[in-house]
């Protein structure tokens, strides 16, 4: 009996069919996130990072040009099981030489190249305007500017992103999700907080007033608690957001679990939220004391969010995107490390005994149901996942390192 029969077993033995847990979770789509690559400074601008968020380190080999991002996610790819879709910015448009748009003027030409990346690699592609690292970014407001120039460059830059999503879910045959964050407000307190977040509800519904496909183009909201130089206040709280999105039908909220104040769970929002909303998305992160951003691991909140979008049988209703950027460590190693994470904690959720976890609670065996809510955590989840790798191909935890250590090697520490 190999060690995969031996863990099947005693899965069985509990009502869990591991083969199916597998072949379910290979057809998850999550969103890869190109922006790990590259420091979150994508192609059209050479100032740097500025809006709100903010990477540290400066680790060899970041990928300086479209090739070498291209190149850097199809080497994390190879080391991913699963199916991933695409996440890019509007910053990362790839221009032919000589030429520029700026935000406002962007075309679905200016992405023709990650739609040939995409289909590839049979990937959807989800995206996000940028409304950051701009130099129209003006007294750190975009979308909630009192300068009505200022705000109608950045309305112009969301409509023209609503029509590049639809080109991609066009051309890919899958839905586009577009995640409209913004990193408004104040660093200090402000003397009007409602005006600013009138005026930004007002450009989302302009932006969203460009016509489009429902069914290709998923606009969502994403919200933020603060951020760095808007500590105070930000425009887009989670109220604002999830109010936006409750009278806006056809418009997702973006739970970000780096976005919240540190004692609260996006595992329990998750439940909430499925009560109301038939569908919305998901940033999947890692906040150490606070929105830092580190790359995911299998910790217990993580584990708790996967748990919650599995037994709730919302697998197809979460959009569920990867938001993490770590640049003190092997970039590759960051974003295929994260999206081994969040698979990991898809399997284990998989694998649960849910109904008859959810069976005691509803039964009030509470004393029993402590007792196996710890007898799961022991079941041999590990050969599972080895058994996942094996069949996508991929290498098991212990030789993942082999492999970046020799891409790093032959590729990354070569670039200038
Ligand atoms: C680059 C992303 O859009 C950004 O991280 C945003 O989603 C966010 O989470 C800002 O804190
Ligand atoms: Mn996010």
């Amino acid at each position: 009996m190999t060690g995969y029969e031996a863990a099947k077993a005693k899965y069985e033995a509990l009502g869990v069919d591991t083969d199916r847990a597998i072949e379910r979770l290979k057809k998850v789509p999550v969103s890869l996130h190109c922006w790990q690559l590259d420091d979150v400074i994508g192609f059209d601008n050479d100032g740097g990072l500025t809006g709100g968020i903010q990477t540290t380190g400066n680790y060899p080999g970041r990928a300086r040009t479209p090739q070498q991002l291209m190149e850097d996610m199809e080497e994390a790819m190879k080391l991913m099981p699963g199916t991933a879709k695409l996440n890019i910015h509007a910053s990362y448009a790839i221009f032919e030489p000589g030429e520029f748009a700026d935000r406002d003027a962007l075309e679905p030409k200016h992405f023709a190249k990650w739609v040939e990346f995409a289909k590839k690699h049979h990937m959807g592609i989800d995206f996000n305007p940028t409304f950051f690292s701009h130099e129209k970014v003006k007294d750190g407001l975009t979308l909630s500017s009192p300068d009505e120039e200022t705000r109608k460059f950045w309305i112009n830059h969301g409509k023209a992103c609503i029509r590049i999503s639809e080109y991609f879910a066009k051309e890919t045959g899958v839905p586009c999700v577009m995640n409209i964050w913004t990193g408004d407000g104040f660093k200090d307190v402000p003397a009007d907080r409602m005006g600013p977040r009138l005026r930004c509800k007002d450009s989302i519904e302009q932006i969203l007033s460009e016509p489009y496909d429902r069914n290709l183009v998923k606009p969502c909201v994403e919200s933020k608690v603060f951020g760095i130089g808007v500590e105070s206040y930000t425009v887009g709280s989670a109220e604002f957001t999830l109010s936006f999105a409750a009278q806006h039908e056809g418009c997702m909220p973006l739970m970000d679990n780096g976005h919240y104040h540190p004692t609260e769970y996006v595992s329990d929002k998750i439940p909430a939220m499925l009560c109301f909303y038939p569908e919305f998305a998901l940033h999947i992160t890692r906040g150490v004391r606070w929105d830092s951003d580190h790359v995911l691991l299998l910790d217990d909140e993580t584990k708790e969010m996967a748990k919650e979008i599995v037994r709730n049988d919302a697998l197809d209703r979460v959009y569920m995107a990867l938001d993490y950027f770590d640049a003190s460590i092997n970039r590759v190693l960051a974003l295929a490390t994260g999206f081994r994470s969040w698979q990991k904690a898809l399997l284990t959720a998989l694998c649960t005994p849910n109904e008859m976890l959810k069976e005691l609670q509803d039964t009030n065996q509470l004393g029993k149901l402590m007792v196996m809510h710890e007898a799961v955590k022991m079941l041999p989840i590990g050969e599972i996942w080895e058994e996942y790798c094996r069949r996508e191909g991929v290498c098991d935890d212990l030789h993942f390192y082999d492999e970046i250590e020799r891409y790093e090697r032959e590729v990354l520490t070569k670039r200038g």
